[in-house]
């Protein structure tokens, strides 16, 4: 099914106005004022509301760590699960503080977790394949993958959506992304991932840089995703594309789940109304990544760790712009006067 377009000129004129109406001056919320008028073209209301927001965090392993591109062993993939379902990492925290719901999805963890509470299985493979020498995917089981993802989306009883994952080595595989989905050299789109060095970094751009090469005739974003994507973030992808056209808010966190939105975005360029960014990573390459999307994050923390985590923390300024349209006096209600001049 296709995504509609959000645009709607009499009730952007509708929001802007009950906007406008907010006993504070013109324009003095910024960017929550966007963020209000968006939510509403979004929800196609003035009444907008924020229910139930849930973070899917979609975890699965790479092929390409044989390739040594990342600062930590591929085990910490499933330990970190482990972690999520025990309610002890970053991302729990943040959701928990946040009052948002979280999922843990096996997409395709090279670990057999055996039936867990907490834990949703979707797992479709061991981990993808060392795109350095072959396909990550098979074209099948990315559509798979993307149909997957789709059925969760499908699931959700929210009406905000975060996106979330935990994948050692898939900021390699989002690099990739990047360079072949917006042209921007390879260099300029890998960083750091878990901490590696500048020799790391570098060996990691001769990784990409050979890899694509030997992929050269790829460029089909399905086909794209496919060969160096992970089922993470083809699942992410899937999710992304239905939630947008159920017209739920997708917040969108890191580099990693930044490069699944390029994917969906070169399938359904009208997902990016359904997107809100909640904020730019410190892994070199995501400013520029937004900017290929035209997206203006939300906040700048510095932080460099995906799980979903900006995603928790940008929720407090969804519900600030919902609470300020639907809760605040307007200039007639409270009596107070207008601009003079
Ligand atoms: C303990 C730990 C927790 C994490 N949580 C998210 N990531 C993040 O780091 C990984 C990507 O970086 P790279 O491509 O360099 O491997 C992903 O799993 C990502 O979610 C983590 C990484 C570690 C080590
Ligand atoms: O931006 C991210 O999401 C990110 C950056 C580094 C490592 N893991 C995730």
């Amino acid at each position: 099914m296709p995504i509609s377009p959000t645009h709607n000129d009499t009730l952007a004129a509708e929001l802007d106005r009950a906007i406008n109406n907010k006993t504070k001056p013109l324009g003095s919320l910024g960017t929550l004022e966007a963020l209000a008028r968006q939510l509403g073209l979004i929800q196609n209301t003035r009444d907008i509301t924020i229910t139930k927001p849930a973070i899917l965090v979609f975890a699965a392993d790479h092929g390409v760590v044989a390739e040594g591109i990342s600062a930590y062993p591929q085990d910490v993939t499933w330990q970190m699960v482990e972690n999520f379902l025990a309610g002890g990492a970053a991302i729990n925290v943040f959701a928990k503080q946040n009052d948002c719901a979280l999922r843990v999805i096996d997409a395709g963890v090279n670990h057999d977790f055996g039936p867990r509470h907490g834990l949703t299985d979707r797992k479709l493979a061991h981990g993808t394949r060392n795109f350095a020498q072959e396909p990550a995917m098979s074209h099948d089981l990315c559509q798979t993958a993307l149909a997957a993802g789709a059925a969760l989306a499908a699931e959700l009883e929210g009406n905000v959506v975060g996106f979330g994952e935990m994948g050692i080595g898939n900021t390699t595989a989002a690099a990739a992304l990047m360079h072949k989905l917006t042209g921007i050299a390879v260099a300029q789109c890998v960083g750091a991932g878990t901490g590696l060095s500048a020799e790391g970094i570098l060996h990691k751009q001769r990784v990409i840089e050979a890899a694509v090469a030997h992929h050269a005739s790829v460029t089909e974003a399905g086909d794209v995703l496919a060969t160096f994507g992970g089922l993470e973030i083809a699942m992410m992808a899937g999710a992304m594309l239905k939630a947008a056209e159920l017209r739920k808010v997708l917040l969108i966190d890191g580099f990693i789940v930044t490069s699944a939105l390029l994917v969906a975005a070169r399938m359904q360029p009208s997902i990016l109304d359904y997107c809100i960014f909640a904020h730019c990573s410190n892994e070199s390459g995501h400013q520029q990544m937004l900017a290929a999307l035209g997206a203006k994050p939300l906040l700048n923390l510095g932080l460099r760790l995906g799980e979903g985590t900006g995603c928790a923390l940008a929720l407090p300024l969804l519900h600030a712009a919902a609470n300020f349209l639907n809760q605040m006096a307007t200039f007639e209600s409270a009596q107070v006067s207008e601009k003079s001049e």
